[in-house]
């Protein structure tokens, strides 16, 4: 089995990927830790906690990490999650107590705690509780086996003209993140564009018809609806789930092997991931891009962890 820690920003789509973290027999879930993203620190360890009652998850210790970025100020995204983080669904109260340590001292703790080589970090929000961690403890860079991160895009912004959410939010934690000698896998938004609640996928999770199943119906109900009127998009791409994917299955995913930098000076480009396609990749190069996402095995994969989560409550 795969072993990840999640770090998040719950959040509508981060709910999937914990939801398909959570079902999938081929991961193994080490730890859930929160960070300040699209909505405040409390909403979204509060909202990871609902997803974590909502899907039955016990004995996985959920951390909450930092409530503001490096060095900017906080900026999340109501437009797109409402003011709770996670609008559309009734959301239950948890009896998930957090662990009592800091989201930053779960992760190195977690990673010093395996084999070197079999830790995967899955990143789906800001990076600031990933570059913290590499900073307290630098032994984890080289102990982690990737990071698999959703956030950034070579050739699509949505916060800015060439910005992605997640990295513009902590460019200097990105910075730190992506110059680090660990592999790094960006799951952009060139691939999770690709990853589209249709109405046909929204159909087959509701055909499920448990509990679990009928929440991540009303999360994509209210994520088309915020998506339509502040992106324009007809249905919404559901990013973060992309990223548990590729670390379930890579061949879901093409990859290629590209020099990836944040710009941290730019006017109009601070944020931006940019990745160098000419050609040949330097022979060190630790960082790829994700291009092309096979679109039906991503979503079997969704449904089929649904499946195998049932109806917990
Ligand atoms: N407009 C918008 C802003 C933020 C996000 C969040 N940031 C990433 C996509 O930019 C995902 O992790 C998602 O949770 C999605 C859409
Ligand atoms: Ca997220």
């Amino acid at each position: 089995r795969k072993k990840i820690i999640l770090d998040c920003d719950p959040g509508h789509d981060d709910a999937v990927a914990l939801l398909l973290a959570h079902g999938n027999p081929d991961i193994d879930l080490l730890a859930v830790t929160t960070v300040v993203g699209n909505q405040t620190l409390e909403k979204v360890t509060r909202n990871a906690l609902a997803v974590g009652t909502i899907a039955g998850i016990t004995g996985v210790p959920f951390a909450a990490g930092c409530g503001r970025p490096l060095v900017r100020s906080i900026e999340t995204a109501p437009d797109i999650h409402g003011d709770s983080g996670m609008d559309g669904p009734e959301l239950p109260s948890s009896d998930i107590d957090l662990d009592p340590r800091h989201a930053v001292d779960l992760i190195i703790d977690t990673v010093m705690a395996h084999e070197p080589g079999t830790v995967t970090l899955v990143p789906t929000a800001g990076l600031t509780n990933i570059a913290l961690a590499a900073r307290k403890e630098p032994r984890i860079v080289e102990r982690v086996k990737e990071v698999v991160l959703m956030g950034g895009g070579y050739h699509v912004g949505n916060w800015s003209a060439v910005a992605e959410f997640n990295i513009i939010i902590d460019p200097e934690a990105a910075h730190i993140v992506f110059n680090e000698r660990w592999p790094v896998v960006m799951v952009g938004l060139d691939l999770t564009h690709q990853a589209l609640a249709t109405p046909d996928v929204v159909e087959k999770i509701a055909a499920i018809g448990t509990r679990p199943a009928k929440f991540v119906t009303e999360l994509m109900d209210f994520f088309a609806h915020t998506y339509k009127d502040a992106q324009g998009f007809d249905h919404p791409p559901v990013h973060d789930p992309c990223a548990v994917a590729y670390v379930i299955d890579p061949s879901i995913v093409t990859t290629r092997k590209v020099p990836v930098d944040i710009e941290l000076q730019g006017k109009l480009t601070l944020g931006m991931t940019v990745a160098d396609f000419r050609a040949p990749a330097p022979a060190d190069c630790h960082t790829s891009v994700a291009v092309d996402l096979d679109h039906e095995k991503f979503w079997n994969l969704v449904t089929d962890a649904l499946e195998r989560i049932g109806d917990p409550l």
